[in-house]
C-alpha cells in the first residue's frame, strides 16, 4: 500500500512524523521489491543495459569520478572508470566512514589492495588518498521523474552531496540503473536531493 496523500506541503516534503513514518515503511518494502528484480535479469539483458549506459557515459566531462564498486547486481561500471583514468581522470570509491554521515571518497588505483567497509563492499585502504569527485555516479535502487533517488536507506549519498555543496564544491550527480527501476515517485522528503542526470537502461 503507498502512503497517504500529503495533507499539507502541495508537491513534496510531507513533514508529519506519520506520513514520514509510512514513507520510510513504503520505501524499505520497494527497495526489496526493487533490488530482486534487479538480481533476477538475464545475463544478456544485463549486458545489453550495460553496454547502454557506457555508452551515454562517454561525453560526460570529469577530472575527479566518484564510481562504486558493484553489488546486488548494480550495473557494472569498472571497466569504463578504469578507462578514464587511462585518459587521466581519477577515480574514487565511496566509504562508509560512520553511520549517519558522510561518505568518503578514497582514490581507486588498480595496484592498490582493496579492504572490506559496510556490507563486506571493497573499499580503498585506509592510506589511500581521500578525493572530492567533480562527478558523482551514483548507482539507484529506484528513481523517479523528479530525478530523485532510492538508495540502500542509509542516507549516505543525499548526505554527502549536502555537505560537500555547503563545503562549495560543484558536483554533478548521475544516477545509473536498469529501465525497471524507473518508478512514478520516491515520496520525497525535505533531505532527498534531486540527481543532475539520470541514465537508466
Ligand atoms: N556499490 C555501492 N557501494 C556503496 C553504496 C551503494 O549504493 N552502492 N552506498 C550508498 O550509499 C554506500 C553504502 N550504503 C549503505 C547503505 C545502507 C546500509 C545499511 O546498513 N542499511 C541498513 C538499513 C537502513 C535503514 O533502512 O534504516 C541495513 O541494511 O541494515 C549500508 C550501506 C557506499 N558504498
Ligand atoms: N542530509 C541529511 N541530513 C539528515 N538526515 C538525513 C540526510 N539525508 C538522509 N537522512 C536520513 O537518512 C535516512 C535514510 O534516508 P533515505 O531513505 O533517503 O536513504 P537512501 O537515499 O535510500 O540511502 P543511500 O543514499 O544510503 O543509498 C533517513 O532516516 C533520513 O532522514
Amino acid at each position: 500500500m503507498e502512503p497517504a496523500p500529503y495533507a499539507s506541503s502541495p508537491c513534496r516534503m510531507p513533514e508529519d512524523a506519520e506520513t514520514r513514518r509510512d514513507v520510510m515503511r513504503w520505501r524499505r518494502a520497494e527497495r526489496a521489491r526493487l533490488i530482486a528484480l534487479r538480481q533476477a535479469m538475464p545475463v544478456a539483458d544485463r549486458q545489453q543495459a550495460e553496454a547502454a549506459i557506457l555508452k551515454a557515459l562517454e561525453e560526460e566531462p570529469a577530472r575527479t569520478i566518484g564510481i562504486y564498486w558493484p553489488f546486488k547486481g548494480e550495473p557494472d561500471l569498472r571497466g569504463w572508470a578504469a578507462e578514464r583514468r587511462g585518459n587521466g581522470a581519477r577515480i574514487a570509491l565511496p566509504v562508509v566512514v560512520e553511520k549517519a554521515a558522510p561518505l568518503v571518497f578514497r582514490e581507486w588505483q588498480p595496484d592498490a589492495a582493496l579492504v572490506r567497509g559496510v556490507w563486506n563492499i571493497p573499499i580503498p585502504a585506509e592510506d589511500a588518498r581521500v578525493l572530492i569527485p567533480d562527478l558523482i555516479i551514483s548507482p539507484v535502487v529506484g528513481v523517479d521523474p523528479m530525478q530523485f533517488r532510492l538508495g540502500y536507506g542509509g542516507g549516505f549519498y543525499d548526505r554527502t552531496l549536502a555537505a560537500l555543496r555547503a563545503a562549495g564544491h560543484d558536483i554533478r550527480v548521475i544516477g545509473i540503473g536498469f529501465a525497471a527501476q524507473s518508478i512514478p515517485t520516491i515520496f520525497p522528503l525535505p533531505h532527498d536531493i534531486a540527481m543532475n542526470r539520470v541514465i537508466l537502461a
